[in-house]
């Protein structure tokens, strides 16, 4: 078997064509564009990168951008202080401070300073909790890109035997309780699971999220199982030359995709996902907070 291969790249130029076409609608039928502000503390070179694609795909959509770098030994007292102005900004409908954070500032006390109705990456403690038992919440750019890309290629999800290898806040708790809550049957598997590998071949659906490279190989997997490769990891590529890298996932992929129904890639496969949903989730937070009907198709 060969997969199919899942194009996040494709999907999420999808994604951001309906969010464009619902900012413009909100823009001429209510008066209203929605704005994302972005903080950045600090000069890590991949957080740079993430952040400038962020407000380029913002503007692009039709949203303002308002972008706030700070130095990298800002204190946690003026973090908090921006956050309590963007919090009461009615221009600003969705926040996100830029992962991972410099050591010196406690990540969970920032991010939960954060109105939790403009939290866009949905880690504030209130969302995860609200995830958790089902209610309505801002969820997790991620595991929500995840998501879309797993119902457009099933349809239901129902019944479905899901392994989520990974149990971080961010991505894998996330996105097993979304699978439960489309009635999938979820294991969460970490470095300490006993038999992985005939854990994941029981799967009809393989989420790797641990942030080891290629570490599910082919055997891991149930021919015609689907395989969403959330890491993203830069290695030694010698064959391209001395001291160049390449990207891969957490997945080997060339031995899943002769194993596996639907696989997506890495690059451009979940990564993409995760700006175009920032975007979708900035307008649903947009239209919340205004008492208008949610986007269709863009929340989980
Ligand atoms: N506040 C947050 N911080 C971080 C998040 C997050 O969701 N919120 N996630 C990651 C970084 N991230 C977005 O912030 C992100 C990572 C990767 C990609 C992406 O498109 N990757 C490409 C490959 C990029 C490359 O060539 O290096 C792909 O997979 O095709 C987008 C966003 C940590 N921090």
């Amino acid at each position: 078997m060969t997969a199919t291969v899942i194009d996040g790249k494709a999907f999420a130029a999808k994604v951001r064509e309906q969010v464009a076409e619902h900012v413009a609608r909100l823009k001429e039928e209510n008066g209203i564009t929605p704005g994302l502000a972005v903080v950045l503390v600090g000069e890590d070179p991949a957080s740079q990168v993430y952040v400038r694609s962020k407000g380029k795909q913002t503007v692009e959509v039709g949203m303002n951008s308002f972008e706030h770098k700070l130095d990298v030994d800002t204190s946690e007292e003026d973090l908090l202080a921006l956050l309590d102005e963007l919090n009461a900004d009615p221009a600003v409908h969705g926040i996100l401070v830029q992962l991972p954070l410099p050591g010196h500032l406690n990540e969970d006390l920032v991010i939960n300073r954060i109105d939790p109705a403009k939290d866009v990456d949905g880690f504030h403690i209130s969302n995860v909790g609200l995830l958790g038992t089902g209610q309505k919440s801002m969820v997790p750019c991620t595991p929500l890109g995840c998501l879309m890309m797993l119902r457009d290629h099933h349809g239901s999800l129902s019944g479905l035997n899901a392994v989520v290898v990974g149990r971080s806040n961010i991505v894998g708790k996330p996105m097993a309780n979304l699978l439960l809550r489309d009635s999938c049957t979820v294991t969460i598997a970490h470095s300490r699971t006993k038999e992985i590998e005939a854990l994941c071949k029981t799967a009809d659906i393989v989420v790797a999220a641990v942030g080891r490279p290629e570490m599910v190989t082919g055997d891991w997997i149930k021919p015609g199982a689907t395989v969403i490769d959330v890491g993203i990891n830069r290695i030694d590529a010698p064959e391209k030359g001395e001291g160049k890298t390449r990207l891969v996932g957490d997945c080997h992929y060339e031995s899943c995709a002769e194993v596996a129904g639907a696989i997506t890639p890495v690059p451009g496969g979940v990564g993409p996902m995760t700006i175009a949903c920032l975007l979708a989730n900035t307008l649903t937070a947009c239209c919340r907070a205004n008492d208008l009907a949610e986007p269709e198709g863009l929340t989980a």
